[in-house]
């Protein structure tokens, strides 16, 4: 009897001291960024998830900076945001590849209070197939780009903030950039690369009360989705079909809200909740309730991942037996 007992009370008390426990120990602190006057910086705005977050943005009030090459593609951007919303954005035409075009646009912009790192090009393609001038593309772009524009953007972020209260650097994974895939060798590995530059960059500017965000969406319906569909290999589209596809705008919502509450890691439809608790690795959390799932479901999440890797492992012996008999 009192054995049961003792096993009832431990069954309610060890989880009451686990979530004290982490209540006490998660780090960053909880934060709410406002964004309401506030100067968001959106690469890549002009198309798909950035032209949705930039319409979000300026509708909740923001002050709105896009970047992007195409100059046409941008004026059209600035005149659908206009239509939508009466409200004006700033435009940049820079390639992210290029630091001293993206310095110059930085400067004009202003103190920055969000930037949103989200330009990023995706051509799926088995690396044996694939040229190495795109794989140098594709991480120069995602990657490298990524970083001239933090390193344009972070001197002023840092000295504004004072004055301006908290400020975020947000930047577009994906679910690729989770889990590689099949046909994205490059994308991924691009991809993956931003994780470790964001968990780094988070611990050097937590300081300067900066914080850092990464966005993981599944395959969502965008101008370069679309036109990355026209040559993709079918196990790419298999095994991303794991998750479900979204909407822009859905995307864009999850971002911004997941960017005001200063979350780290910011999934975007259920199958992302659970690629998030799967890969938390050593990721910084802020919401205890959070750490405590991640705590709880790590074990058979980590079955689940198996199951998931057991079903495309076995797509692709099912697609190389078709291969070899025709
Ligand atoms: N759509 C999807 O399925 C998913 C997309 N993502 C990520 O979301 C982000 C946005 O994707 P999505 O909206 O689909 O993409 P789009 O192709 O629709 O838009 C890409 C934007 O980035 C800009 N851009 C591309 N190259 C450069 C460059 N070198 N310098 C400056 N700007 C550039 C484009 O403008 P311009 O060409 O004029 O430069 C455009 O504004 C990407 O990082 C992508 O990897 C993540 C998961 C899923
Ligand atoms: C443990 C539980 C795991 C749960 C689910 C796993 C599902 C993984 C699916 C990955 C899909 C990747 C889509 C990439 C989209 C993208 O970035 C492109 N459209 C752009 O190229």
């Amino acid at each position: 009897m009192a054995d049961s007992n003792l096993f009832y009370i431990s069954l309610v008390l060890l989880p009451l001291i686990l979530l004290f426990l982490l209540f006490l120990i998660t780090r960053p602190r909880p934060i709410q960024i406002p964004i309401k006057k506030r100067h968001i910086f959106i690469t890549g705005g002009s198309s798909g998830i950035g032209l949705a977050l930039a319409h979000r943005a300026a509708s909740e009030g923001a002050r709105v900076s896009i970047l992007s090459r195409s100059i046409d593609k941008l004026e059209e951007a600035k005149n659908a945001i206009r239509q939508s919303t009466g409200i004006d954005v700033a435009i940049f035409a820079a390639d992210v590849r290029d630091f001293e075009a993206v310095q110059r646009a930085v400067d004009e912009a202003g103190p920055i209070d969000f930037l949103v790192v989200n330009q990023g090009i995706f051509v799926a393609q088995e690396l044996e197939e694939q040229k190495l001038e795109e794989v140098r593309f594709i991480i120069d772009v995602n990657l490298m780009g990524s970083f001239n524009m933090i390193k344009a953007a972070l001197p002023g972020m840092k000295r504004s903030r004072k004055d301006r209260g908290p400020g975020s650097i947000a930047l577009m994974s994906s679910q690729a950039g989770q889990v590689g895939i099949y046909g994205y060798t490059a994308y991924s590995a691009s991809k993956f690369g931003l994780r470790g530059l964001a968990e780094a960059l988070q611990q050097e500017v937590i300081g300067d009360n900066i914080h850092v965000s990464l966005v993981f969406p599944p395959d969502t319906e965008t101008p370069g989705l679309t036109e990355e569909n026209k040559r993709k290999p079918q196990l790419t589209s298999i095994i991303a079909a794991s998750s479900g596809a979204m909407k822009a705008d859905e995307v864009a919502k999850k971002a911004l809200d997941g960017i005001k509450s200063g979350s780290f890691t910011i999934p975007c439809n259920s199958e992302g909740i659970l690629l998030a608790i799967a890969t938390a690795g050593l990721s910084p959390q802020r919401s205890y309730l959070m750490a405590f799932v991640e705590v709880v479901a790590a074990g058979i999440l980590r079955i689940a991942a198996l199951c998931f890797q057991w079903n495309w492992y076995g797509s692709i012996e099912k697609w190389h037996v078709q291969k070899n008999r025709t």
